[in-house]
């Protein structure tokens, strides 16, 4: 029985996914975390933890070096609410666009006779414009990004990417009427709107700073729907107190933003539809699944790509350090147990590698001795052995 323990409120819809192999919330010894948005920071990882999983995009609340040297992997469910966020973001474009969020309060704000005698008067002070012609510019161009661009292109307006590390996947869906900017102050200089679909990471924080915010045309609309930091909020709240902004849109609220006309604060709802939670939820469960009854990884945040159809009785896998040595140490010790290898394969990224071996045979005394012997290898982080169902 596999131990999953949830934080945040997790779709019922991708709980359900858990076979009978999966116990929910009762155990002290958690094999997967399934979480959301909830700070793991100031946690310890409990030793017993060979997976988290984000059901979601961001992974900057996940200790991901502490992971790592625990030897449990990480995941996010990439995409699952990126469609959410898209229409949150076309929604405000089109607020901000017709003056909405005003107009749309107009009526609470009369009494019955004025919003029967007023109105053809006071239409005046809701002047908007429209979308068609503008230029919008997209920073990051991933999952969320591509969206709102393609969106952005079926209203009219000129749409302008910035995506240095744009990956060949996500080059396939963007349409090619994006226009691809060569630098970030190039892509905002004659945007009328800015949008931001970053992860927040050392290299974008404070992304969209001072000298940005000059670099947008005077009257341009800001929206941070990534990640607070990513817009340094000191530099956004000056350049609307000097008129340069118009106004500023974000889902992460922060004291200096607060009692402003020129400031919409969302409470962090981009991903919170009920498709997107679910979306979230079902793919983390199956993540979970995938990860604990087979090893196989793919598009972990920690761990290579490495994926081996499990046709053999029993599956090793060890999570080790990315120096030499390590397959020859590893193979000699199931050797020494005098066992044969069905297959074996090996991939690395970055400091980490990960190796998945099959043997056909196993004793359990053998096997006992082997996971302490691999344990003891230097620079073996996690060793897991796994019965084929
Ligand atoms: N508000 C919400 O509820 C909500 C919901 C989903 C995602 N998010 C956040 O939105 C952001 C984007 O999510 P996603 O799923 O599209 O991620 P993603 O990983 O699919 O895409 C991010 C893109 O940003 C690009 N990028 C990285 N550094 C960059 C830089 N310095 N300049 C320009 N581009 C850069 C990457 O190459 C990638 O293409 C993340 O911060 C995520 O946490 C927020
Ligand atoms: O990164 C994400 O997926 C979003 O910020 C959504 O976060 P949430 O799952 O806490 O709503």
């Amino acid at each position: 029985m596999y131990q999953v323990k949830t934080y945040n409120a997790i779709a019922q819809a991708g709980l359900n996914t858990f076979t009978q192999n999966y116990t929910l919330n009762q155990s002290e010894h958690p094999d997967a975390y399934l979480i959301r948005s909830v700070n793991l920071h100031q946690q310890t990882l409990p030793e017993s933890l060979k997976v988290i999983v984000r059901a979601g995009a961001g992974v900057n609340n996940v200790p991901v070096d502490q992971a790592t040297a625990n030897g449990t992997a990480v995941f996010n469910t990439p995409g699952s609410n990126a469609n959410a966020v898209k229409e949150l973001v076309i929604a405000l474009l089109i607020i901000s666009s017709r003056n909405l969020m005003a107009a749309t309060s107009y009526s609470a704000k009369h009494t019955e006779a004025d919003v029967s005698q007023r109105t053809e008067h006071d239409k005046t002070k809701f002047n908007g414009t429209e979308l068609l012609g503008k230029t919008l510019a997209v920073i990051g161009l991933g999952h969320v990004g591509s969206l709102v661009a393609n969106a952005a292109l079926t209203l009219g307006m000129n749409v302008i990417g910035y995506d240095p590390y744009l990956s060949a996947d996500a080059a396939w869906n963007i349409a090619k009427q994006v226009q691809r900017a060569a630098t970030l102050k190039d892509a905002v200089k004659h945007a009328d709107y800015v949008t931001v679909h970053v992860p927040k990471n050392e290299d974008t924080l404070n992304l969209i700073g001072p000298d940005e915010l000059a670099a947008m045309p005077a009257g341009a609309n800001l929206f941070n729907y990534s990640r607070i930091g990513i817009v340094n909020n000191a530099a956004a709240v000056a350049a609307l107190d000097a008129h340069h902004l118009t106004h500023y849109y974000t889902d992460f609220g922060e004291p200096q933003l607060a009692n402003r006309d020129d400031v919409t604060v969302t409470p962090h709802i981009g991903g919170s539809t009920i498709e997107a939670e679910v979306n979230g939820a079902t793919q983390a469960a199956k993540t979970i699944m995938t990860y604990l009854e087979t090893g196989n990884v793919k598009s972990a945040i920690n761990l290579p790509d490495l994926t081996v159809p499990f046709n053999a009785a029993y599956r090793f896998t060890v999570i080790h350090d990315n120096v030499p040595n390590m397959v020859s140490q590893i193979t000699s010790k199931l050797a020494a147990a005098n066992l044969n290898i069905a297959t074996m394969a090996n991939a690395a990224k970055h400091q980490t590698a990960y190796t998945i071996i099959d043997v056909d045979a196993l004793d359990h005394q053998n096997s006992q001795q082997l996971i302490t012997a691999l344990n003891a290898i230097p620079a073996v982080t996690r060793v897991r052995l796994i019965a084929n169902a």
